[in-house]
C-alpha cells in the first residue's frame, strides 16, 4: 500500500471567529431539547436557558428520522413556529438540523438563525450538495457534524461543499463515531479525528456536542472539560426541562439547572498564557523534546537498517519474512519496560505493531529486490 501523506493544510474561506460565533459568546453554547415536541416544552425549556445564557443558541430538532420507523419523528414544520415564538419571546438565536433541500427552505422561511447538518446525512455527499444548493449565497450560519463513520473525507468534504455554496459563518461539530461498542460512551469520540480536522483548517471552529459522545449525564462533565481543553470553541448539550419524559434520546439530556452546575464546574483555560516565565519554561523543555525527537527518529533509522540487514540474509537463506516467535518475545519484553517506565500498554503495543509493520514493508523490499549483478 502506497501511503500519499498530506501535511499540507487545507482551505475553507470562513469568517473570523470573532466577527460571528464568539461575537457575543465565548465558548459558543449551543442548548435545547433534542426535540422540539410541544409549544410548552419548546418554550419552557428556552426560557430556562435564556435566563442563564442569554447569548446561548437555542437548538431543537424537528424532523427526526429515527433508526426505525414509527417511533417519534419529530413535530414537523409546525415546530417551526414553536422555534420562532422562542426567538421572539427570549431572544434567543434558533438553531435546528436539515437533512435535505426542504428543511433549508422552510427554516429560511422561519427566520432559523443557524442549521446543522446531522451526522447521517454528513455520509451521503448527494443530500450535502442538496443542502448546498440550497443554501447557494444565504448568509447564515452551518454546523457541519462529523459522519457516523469516522472518515475524515466525508467531513472535509461536506464542509467543502457548504463552503463552495457560499456560507461563510461555517463550523464543524464533533459528535463521536458509531462503532459496534463504545463503551463507556454512546459514540466513540476518537478525538484525533477533530483534531485532525483543526489542523487542516485552522480557521474552522470546532463545538462538541457532548451529549451524543455521552449518552448519559455522568460522563458528560468530563468530555464538555476535554473539549475545552483541547481547545474547542464550544459546546452543544442536549438540554430538556422533564429529561425523563422526552421523545427522543431520554437518556441523555439533562435539565437546565444540571446544565448551569455543568457550565459552571468548567474549567476555561487558554491557549497561551501572557506570563513570560512560563514562556521560557516552555521554550526550555520544547527544545529538549526537539533533541529527543531527533534522536528518537536516528535511533528507528539504526533499527531499519538492521532490519534490512536481517533481510538480505533472510532472503539469501530462504527464509520467511514473518517470525511469530521472536515477534512475540519482542512485544513480551515490551511491555514489561513499559510498567516500568510509565508508559501505557497500549500506546507501546501500538507502537511496536507500526515498528513491525514497518520492519516487514521493508524486507519485503529487499525480498523484491533483484540482487545486484555479482
Ligand atoms: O528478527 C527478525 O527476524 C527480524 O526480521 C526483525 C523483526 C523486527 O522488526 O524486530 C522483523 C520481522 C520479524 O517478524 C521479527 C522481528
Amino acid at each position: 500500500m502506497s501511503h500519499h501523506f498530506n501535511t499540507m493544510q487545507n482551505h475553507l474561506d470562513i469568517l473570523p471567529k470573532e466577527e460571528w460565533l464568539n461575537k457575543d459568546q465565548k465558548p459558543y453554547y449551543i442548548f435545547g431539547p433534542c426535540s422540539a415536541e410541544s409549544p410548552e416544552q419548546t418554550m419552557e425549556t428556552a426560557k430556562q436557558i435564556a435566563a442563564e445564557y442569554p447569548n446561548a443558541t437555542y437548538r431543537a430538532g424537528i424532523w427526526k428520522p429515527r433508526t426505525r420507523p414509527n417511533n417519534f419523528e419529530g413535530a414537523g414544520e409546525q415546530g417551526l413556529d414553536w422555534l420562532k415564538s422562542v426567538k421572539q419571546e427570549t431572544g434567543l438565536k434558533i438553531s435546528t438540523e436539515v437533512a435535505d433541500a426542504h428543511h433549508v427552505e422552510a427554516c429560511l422561511k422561519a427566520g432559523v438563525d443557524v442549521l446543522w447538518v446531522g451526522a447521517r446525512t454528513t455520509v451521503n455527499p448527494f443530500s450535502v450538495q442538496a443542502i448546498a444548493d440550497a443554501l447557494q449565497g444565504v448568509d447564515i450560519t452551518v454546523f457541519i457534524k462529523n459522519p457516523i463513520v469516522p472518515d475524515i473525507q466525508l467531513w472535509m468534504g461536506a464542509l467543502e461543499r457548504i463552503n463552495q455554496a457560499g456560507v461563510k459563518k461555517l463550523g464543524a461539530i464533533h459528535r463521536g463515531f458509531h462503532f459496534h461498542n463504545s463503551e463507556p460512551y454512546r459514540n466513540l469520540p476518537r478525538w484525533e479525528m477533530p483534531l485532525e480536522m483543526m489542523g487542516q483548517y485552522t480557521n474552522l471552529p470546532m463545538i462538541c456536542d457532548v451529549s451524543h459522545i455521552s449518552g448519559k449525564p455522568q460522563l458528560i462533565p468530563s468530555v464538555a472539560q476535554k473539549a475545552m481543553d483541547l481547545n474547542m470553541q464550544g459546546l452543544m448539550v442536549e438540554t430538556h426541562i422533564t429529561p425523563e419524559k422526552a421523545l427522543s434520546d431520554a437518556k441523555q439530556q439533562i435539565t437546565p439547572s444540571s446544565l448551569k452546575k455543568l457550565i459552571d464546574g468548567l474549567i476555561l483555560r487558554s491557549p497561551t498564557a501572557d506570563n513570560p516565565e512560563f514562556e521560557n519554561m516552555m521554550e526550555a523543555l520544547r527544545q529538549k523534546i526537539d533533541e529527543i525527537d531527533r534522536n528518537v527518529l536516528n535511533q528507528f533509522s539504526n533499527r531499519m537498517n538492521l532490519v534490512r540487514e536481517i533481510g538480505v540474509y533472510k532472503k539469501e537463506n530462504n527464509v520467511t519474512i514473518f517470525q511469530p516467535s521472536r515477534w512475540e518475545a519482542i512485544l513480551r519484553r515490551s511491555l514489561e519496560d513499559a510498567v516500568n517506565l510509565e508508559l501505557s500498554p497500549t500506546f507501546v503495543k501500538g507502537l511496536y505493531m507500526q515498528i513491525h509493520d514497518e520492519s516487514i514493508r521493508q524486507q519485503t523490499e529487499v525480498m523484491n529486490t533483484k540482487a545486484a549483478a555479482k
